[in-house]
């Protein structure tokens, strides 16, 4: 018996419950943004309805009931990632600023020369900020490759450490393919060269427990609204040492102690990498959305979602002419695909017509694409409130534009 209930869950989710086209939505985009439970609509509406004020600076009670709520969805942050203080936890607008914010604060202070170890897996959110640091400072970036199964090429990675090494910088989870990569293999061996670890965990975080103390990572980003909370929040873990030494990436209030203009001294961690009223709303919605993800049984959900994998890489894998881009033996519950004489944004646009909803393009990773000479691919992403009935519809939508259109 499933000691997983998926329509229970799905009862927790308003907008599952939506017609598109006159069909019941089957929403297999997850790894773009995922839908959001009712504790989290509740939160939001909560905090403007009664508590919304600015934070830190107020003396009045909804100033402190502001200020309490918004640190209090840090400690969820923390203890949802395992961090050792506070201190270590970063809001920010999500990943992508995450990233920037390590590559401005961080990586300004690299030399020309230094190198930045990144992957042929990686989103665009963990390729440009370093581009654009490398335009500022002439720093190197050495890229480790993928092998045709869409895992990391390991056999190339001992080669691609020298002296001059300063991050190494890796997805955790691949949006493209779906593969889960052996971080604490990685960090180990960054670790042999002394060398600090950057892991994007957008897409890791939804569907893994993640410790930051036991993987040893450096820093570790991810976004609110891949883990059933808000847009524009996210979450920036940092190695207490190395904030400590990292100069602010935004000026103005909020990140300062006293200002001067012959001085200003800045606030201590976290609140100097936090300029400006922050989105308070926001975090207090993510705090929710973590407080959701700890009450759910996410052994049972992992292992929900994998079965789902299973029978949705066996259901496609029987469509004729259409090919899975990405067989690592580790993934989340995503499935890229091609399929013969049908391109995917006409597969996607099929799809949508029967209420499907699945992503087609490059998925800001074009070097993947690059990699395995596709323009393109169809992406269905799973979530814990898919169901087996999901997968089939889009297996028959998928046989129907084959016949129709290849
Ligand atoms: C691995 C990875 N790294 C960074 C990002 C950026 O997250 P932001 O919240 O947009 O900052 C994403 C977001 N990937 C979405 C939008 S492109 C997708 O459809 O796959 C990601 O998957």
């Amino acid at each position: 018996p499933d000691a997983w209930d998926v329509a229970a869950v799905r009862r927790d989710f308003p907008i599952l419950e939506r017609r598109v086209h006159g069909h019941p939505l089957a929403y297999l985009d997850n790894a773009a943004t995922t839908q959001k439970p009712q504790a989290v609509l509740d939160a939001l509406d909560h905090y403007y309805r009664h508590d919304n004020a600015n934070v830190h600076r107020g003396v009045h009670a909804l100033a402190e009931r502001a200020t309490v709520a918004f640190e209090a969805a840090r400690e969820s942050a923390r203890r949802f990632l395992n961090a050792g203080s506070t201190r270590e936890i970063v809001f920010v607008r999500g990943t992508t600023e995450a990233i920037n914010l390590v590559a401005s604060s961080f990586g300004g202070g690299f030399a020309e020369g230094d190198e930045v170890i990144l992957t042929a897996m990686e989103h665009h959110a963990n390729i440009v900020p370093w581009q654009l640091l490398r335009e500022r400072t002439g720093i190197v970036l050495r890229v480790l490759p993928i092998t045709p199964d869409g895992e990391l090429d390991l056999d190339a990675l001992p080669g691609l450490f020298s002296p001059r090494t300063r991050l190494l910088s890796v997805v955790h989870v691949s949006n493209a393919l779906g593969t889960i990569n052996p971080v604490r293999e990685l960090v180990a061996a960054a670790r042999a060269h002394d060398v600090p670890v950057l892991l994007d965990g957008a897409q890791a975080v939804p569907h893994l427990r993640v410790d930051v103390q036991a993987l040893d990572c450096d820093f570790y980003a991810f976004s609110g609204h891949k883990l059933f909370g808000p847009t524009g929040i996210g979450v920036l873990y940092g190695r207490e040492r190395l904030l400590e030494a990292m100069p602010p990436y935004q000026g103005g209030g909020e990140m300062i102690r006293t200002v001067s203009f012959e001085q200003t001294t800045y606030a201590g961690l976290p609140h100097r990498f936090e300029a400006g009223t922050p989105d308070i709303a926001g975090a207090i919605g993510l705090g929710r959305a973590i407080e959701y993800l700890e009450a759910l049984d996410r052994d049972a959900a992992e292992a929900y979602e994998q079965r789902l994998l299973a029978y949705a890489t066996e259901c496609l894998t029987q469509v004729p002419g259409l090919r899975i881009i990405g067989q690592a033996r580790d993934k989340v519950a995503l499935i890229s695909f091609v399929m013969d004489g049908v391109h995917p944004h006409d597969m996607g646009t099929i799809l949508d017509r029967r209420g499907l909803a699945v992503r087609a393009g490059h998925h800001c990773a074009m070097p993947v694409m690059t990699w395995y000479g596709l323009p393109a691919t169809s992406r269905a992403s799973m979530a814990f409130y898919n169901t087996p009935e999901e997968i089939d519809r889009l297996a028959a939508a998928l046989q129907y534009a084959r016949e129709m259109l290849a």
